[in-house]
């Protein structure tokens, strides 16, 4: 344990061998494709075979085509896309399409945010235009049965002016009145479910309710990255009992940033990881250790490492039971070679509320009764100035407590930078949850790389989980090399 009076910025720069090993494993990583025979399929979702995160994806699917690293011929871990159906596998056929239209409603039921509804439409489009039949569902908030005010019905004129079709909404998800709306859809009319969660047997993915959904269609098509950890009838379920079963764009540009720009980055390549707590990021940051340059930490977890270092922190966010945990995940930054860093200083407050008294101390100086918010001007500087060296930087968790506009700057700072180099070429990632929420509230959200719509999910994916909803899914056809 560091004695009080170290440096608070905990920097562990390169030693020359762990440069060297991690330009070479770049290297290899570019060229994947001609040294282990292993590519991105054209229009499929196929990634790195040699990735520790790729692998946790993939490997089931690697072994049970029996090739991997180093085979010859053949390898495909990619999944079947909406984009290699021809024209006629689509053409009058129903195709059930799961999204993630699980959007924000206010009090009079109005849309807050609509941004999955339109990462859903390039699917729907695509669908309509090959003369397919769209039998569209999804889920919306955590009803528990048949609830009004889960009703998806408020979406339909947002999702009929989207498409440019005017949505048919179902009052149920099973059942003869929806058999009949489908059997009067006509090619590139879609059909809206009502919420698929007003039956518990979504969630348990009962089997015999997914058959009662898949009935309604010819094939599947999965679209709904953020409800993709879920194994539950409508993502999973059904394609035991729909072929083929497909990935839709969304879901195909979610992984294609989430595993495979993270699995095979430009680099050097930073990750920044912030939150309110070290033990719901302890997955991320491991996994991610094992692929990052550079990492960044912020938010409330911090107070937990500075203890560990022997720093007092006041009546700031510590999680006791986790300070070994920081500790450990030190040495193994310094183990890898990743140069970890801790903010320097931090905004302190004397209580948690929006009105607190504020300033700014170094974050070896938090008085006793002082909480950290947000961290300090120097620690902006000093991340901003390691995110210059980078070409690939992904950003998961607020900096501090950004819904309180007080202690929101270091997290907008951040926002800006990433904004500011995205525009200079380095891909920037964007996981999901509160930090894709201070990016937008910046209002920088459309100049990132990525802007994930899965909180959890991009939190899975992250860690290197498997997902269900795309396991399940069909494999494209493997390509010779
Ligand atoms: N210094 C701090 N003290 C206490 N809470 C903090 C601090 N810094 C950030 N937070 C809180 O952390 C929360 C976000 O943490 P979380 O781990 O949920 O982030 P996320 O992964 O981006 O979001 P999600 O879980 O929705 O995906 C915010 O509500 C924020 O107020
Ligand atoms: O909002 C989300 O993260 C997804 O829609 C999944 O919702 P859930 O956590 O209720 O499954």
């Amino acid at each position: 344990m560091a004695s009080a009076a170290a440096p608070t910025t905990f920097s562990l720069l390169h030693s020359t061998a762990a440069s060297s090993s991690a330009s070479s494993s770049s290297s290899s990583r570019l060229h994947l494709s001609s040294t282990l025979r292993v590519r991105p399929l054209r229009r499929g979702l196929g990634f790195a075979a040699a990735d520790p995160l790729l692998a946790a994806t993939v490997a089931a699917r690697v072994k049970a085509v029996g090739v991997g690293k180093g085979a010859r011929g053949v390898v495909s871990m990619a999944k079947k896309s909406v984009g290699d159906l021809s024209g006629s596998e689509l053409k009058g056929k129903k195709v059930f399409v799961r999204a993630d239209l699980n959007v924000p409603l206010d009090d009079n039921q109005n849309i807050t945010d609509d941004t999955r509804i339109r990462a859903a439409i390039p699917t729907i489009k695509h669908l309509i235009q090959n003369g397919a039949k769209v039998i569209l569902s999804s889920h919306l908030g955590r009803p528990k049965g048949v609830t009004p005010k889960y009703s998806l019905a408020p979406l339909v004129p947002r999702l009929s002016e989207l498409i440019g079709v005017q949505v048919v909404k179902a009052d149920d998800s099973i059942g003869p009145e929806v058999e009949k709306l489908v059997a009067s859809l006509p090619e590139g009319g879609v059909l809206l479910l009502e919420n698929v969660r007003f039956y518990k047997e979504e969630e348990k993915n009962d089997p015999e309710h997914a058959k009662k959904l898949a009935s309604l269609a010819d094939l599947y098509v999965n679209d709904a990255f953020g409800t993709a950890h879920r194994a539950h009838a409508s993502t999973e379920g059904v394609t035991k009992y729909l072929k083929p079963s497909v990935a839709g764009f969304l879901l195909q540009k979610e992984l294609d940033y989430l595993v495979g720009a993270v699995s095979s980055p430009k680099r050097p390549f930073a990750a920044i990881v912030g939150g309110s707590k070290v033990s719901s990021k302890i997955g991320v940051i491991e996994s991610l250790l094992e692929k990052v340059d550079i990492l960044l930490l912020g938010g409330g977890m911090i107070f937990t490492f500075y203890k560990a270092q022997g720093l007092s922190v006041g009546s700031s966010l510590v999680e006791e039971d986790k300070l070994d945990l920081a500790t450990s995940l030190l040495a193994k930054a310094k183990a890898k070679g990743v140069s970890l860093l801790l903010p320097s200083d931090v905004v302190i407050a004397d209580k948690f509320a929006p009105d607190a008294n504020s300033k700014v101390v170094p974050a070896s100086a938090i008085p006793d009764g002082w909480m950290g918010l947000d961290i300090g001007p120097d620690s902006v500087k000093t991340f901003s100035e390691a995110l210059d060296t980078t070409k690939t930087i992904i950003w998961n968790g607020p900096m501090g407590v950004f819904e309180f506009d007080k202690f929101a700057v270091g997290t907008e700072a951040i926002a800006k930078k990433l904004a500011d180099l995205s525009g200079k070429g380095v891909t920037t990632i964007i996981g999901g949850g509160d930090s894709v929420a201070a990016v937008e509230k910046v209002g920088v959200a459309n100049v990132m790389s990525h802007i994930s719509t899965g909180g959890g999910a991009s939190l899975e994916l992250l860690e290197g989980k498997e997902l269900p909803g795309v396991l399940a899914l069909d494999e494209a056809t493997p390509v010779a090399v």
